[in-house]
């Protein structure tokens, strides 16, 4: 028999991102709200609670609002893409190759990653645990994401206003990222984070400065690379490339993916590293981890509807 999903917020950019990979799953049979229903608090108690997977694709405050909607000893296990939980006791991590599949296989609260995060915990999460780069160093990070990455809101920003070349952001410091990437990488300190937004729909480029000759300790460019060939040795989601290109592009034409690419690019001398990360905020960075989560806890194929 099919597992029902209930998507809270499935008219939404996520949400319409995840019901596309779901399309033609006979082991999911979604539950959909018409329009005068999906924001009705009666409604989403009762979808909530009768789907066997709730996933929440929601701002945050109605993301907390929808835990509140589910009844405390219910069966239903959820996966929330906002911000809400991803550092809540009680929530599992949603990145299996960072946390192991085998946890998120019997989660019930499952908190999707950040899109940010996704990047920057991919590649400094592993070097830390391997020691190979300091857990007290000031990180920063220059990243660029798709506008889809604020979702509806900025969606039609960049659709009327038609001339923004380029919007960089974050100025006050305290982006909602910044305490889950420092916790999820055990790190001293926050990062420093330089987050910007390209007229490209979809797509994502973290950027990792790294002045190796000025770090107290940290491993040559081509021993972080090797770790992190390594780390992803067996996860097919993940792509560490051994070569280091000239140039990494976005193009504003990307189809959907749920790739996750990584790069280590070093100075001759060996003295500063760049790691880069590069994939779909959309994707990997929200609906292709979600899906991902879905799959381990749900028993179907790990990469049924990911589009690799
Ligand atoms: N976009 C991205 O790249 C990523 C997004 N996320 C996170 O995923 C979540 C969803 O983001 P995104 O899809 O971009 O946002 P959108 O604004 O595109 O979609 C949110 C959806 O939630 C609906 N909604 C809002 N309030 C309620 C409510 N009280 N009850 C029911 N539905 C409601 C909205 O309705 P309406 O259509 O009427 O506005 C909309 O359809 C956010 O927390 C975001 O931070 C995470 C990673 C990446
Ligand atoms: C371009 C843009 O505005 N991006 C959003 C992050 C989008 C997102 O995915 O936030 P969560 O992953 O935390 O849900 C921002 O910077 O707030």
């Amino acid at each position: 028999m099919a597992q029902t999903v209930f998507i809270d917020g499935a008219e939404g950019t996520t949400g319409l991102e995840i019901v596309d990979r779901l399309e033609g799953r006979e082991e999911f049979e979604l539950i959909r709200l018409s329009d005068a229903e999906r924001k009705d608090a009666e409604c989403r108690r009762s979808a909530l609670n009768y789907a066997d997977f709730a996933i929440l694709c929601l701002p945050d405050d109605a993301a907390r609002e929808a835990m509140e909607l589910l009844d405390e000893d219910g069966t239903t296990r959820v996966i929330d893409a906002s911000s809400a939980h991803r550092t809540a006791s009680g929530w599992i991590y949603g990145f299996p190759e960072l946390v192991g599949t085998q946890v998120i296989e019997g989660a019930k609260r499952v908190a999707n990653p950040g899109c940010y995060p996704t990047g920057f915990l991919a590649l400094v999460a592993p070097l830390v645990r391997a020691k190979l780069l300091p857990r007290d160093w000031p990180f920063s990070i220059n990243a660029v994401s798709g506008y889809s990455g604020g979702g509806k809101s900025l969606i039609s920003r960049f659709d009327e206003e038609g001339n923004i070349a380029f919007r960089s952001y974050g100025t006050t410091l305290g982006h909602k990222h910044l305490e889950e990437m420092k916790a999820k990488a055990g790190l001293k300190y926050a990062p420093v984070f330089a987050p910007s937004v390209v007229p490209a729909y979809r797509g994502m480029l973290v950027d990792i400065p790294l002045p190796i000759a000025a770090m107290r300790s940290a491993s040559s460019p081509e021993k972080l690379r090797a770790e992190l060939l390594d780390f992803y040795a067996d996860a097919p989601v993940v792509t560490v490339h051994e070569d280091a290109p000239d140039e990494l592009l976005l193009r504003t034409d990307a189809p959907a993916s749920d790739r996750l690419d990584l790069y280590v690019f070093g100075s001759e001398d060996e003295g500063s590293a760049r790691l880069i990360a590069v994939f779909d905020n959309l994707g990997k960075g929200a609906a292709g981890a979600a899906v991902q989560s879905l799959n381990l806890m749900s028993g179907s194929d790990p990469l049924a509807g990911l589009q690799l």
